[in-house]
């Protein structure tokens, strides 16, 4: 029997905006019920990659297909939901006539106070969008994404302006759908997001996915280690291919791929340091060394 097809296939995907390249030459696979996260700083493609995956764009080169079809298919993106990064709600329609309005153009909605109560809008439904706070408007856009009962959901920067009881919220929600064998890709800046709701993480930036791999595979790839020291007076060529989060009198902080050389380095140029601490990067700094080119970008084996 053929291995059934990924729910989101991306085959060297090129777009470009007039001499700008968005994304260039990328590759990427979700399987039936894993959930993604995209990190990359601004202006990496990240939006670029879902408008291509949510068929609102077309490739330049190379192919997408999403959940069995070609996304620009309206059968295929019946069983895709979408949260863009602009909220872009109806200000003068009130939260449940959005809700219903999104609902009529599917042929088995979720029951509207099934959907409120998800993802914890039902006490808002008699409101106008355009009276909600900001975390209020992007809490009911991405609801939408899951009224058509997607198989596969794309969100961008999902839980930008939400309060920490408000991000957890939605987390729960969106992880009861990956945990019903829901297909999840999302795009966001918090790294904890990533942690919290994805199996597998890809870094991309400048158009090119730097990194795939688990989250564990990708903060063993970077090997990053945050070393705090304080010192006088530090040699900079010895902080060549260091990303330097803080110089400042004699507090030094900073992320390098290998921790021992630098200690060895410190000692054998009779640095006098003091106070020094090695941790283990958090994937953000991981992330920031590995954009910021401090390692060398390498693709991880799934
Ligand atoms: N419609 C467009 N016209 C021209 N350039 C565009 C357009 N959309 C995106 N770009 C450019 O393509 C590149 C990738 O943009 P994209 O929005 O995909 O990045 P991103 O990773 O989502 O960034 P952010 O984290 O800021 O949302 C950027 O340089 C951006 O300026």
């Amino acid at each position: 029997m053929p291995a059934p097809a990924a729910a989101v296939e991306v085959d060297h995907v090129t777009r470009t905006f007039g001499p700008l390249t968005a994304l260039d030459d990328v590759s990427l696979e979700v399987e039936a019920g894993e959930a993604v996260g995209v990190l990359g700083p601004n202006g990496a493609g990240k939006s670029t990659l879902l408008s291509l995956l949510a068929g609102l764009r077309r490739p330049d080169r190379g192919t997408v297909r999403v959940a069995g079809g070609d996304p620009r298919d309206p059968g295929a993106r019946a069983r895709i939901g979408v949260t863009p990064q602009a909220t872009g709600l109806p200000q003068t329609l009130k939260v449940r006539e959005v809700v219903d309005f999104a609902a009529g153009h599917h042929r088995d909605p979720v029951p509207r106070p099934e959907l409120l109560e998800r993802f914890g809008l039902t006490d808002l439904a008699g409101r106008q969008c355009g009276g909600l706070s900001g975390g209020q408007q992007r809490r009911v856009a991405v609801a939408l994404a899951f009224v058509g009962r997607p198989r596969v959901v794309l969100l961008d920067e999902p839980t930008t302006g939400l309060d920490v009881p408000a991000r957890l919220s939605l987390w729960e929600a969106v992880r009861g759908f990956v945990a019903d064998g829901g297909t999840l890709l999302l795009t966001s800046h918090h790294l904890e997001e990533v942690e919290a709701l994805a199996h597998r993480v890809v870094v991309v930036d400048h158009g090119r996915v730097l990194v795939s791999g688990t989250v564990e595979e990708v903060r063993g790839r970077t090997e990053v280690r945050r070393v705090r020291f304080r010192a006088d007076s530090v040699p900079d060529d010895l902080l060549v291919g260091a990303e330097v989060l803080v110089r400042d009198g004699d507090r030094v902080e900073l992320l390098v791929p290998d921790a021992d050389g630098l200690v060895r380095d410190l000692v054998r140029r009779e640095v006098s340091f003091r106070d020094l601490e090695v941790a283990t990067a958090s994937l953000e700094e991981a992330f920031l060394a590995l954009t910021s080119g401090a390692t060398t970008p390498e693709e991880v084996s799934r």
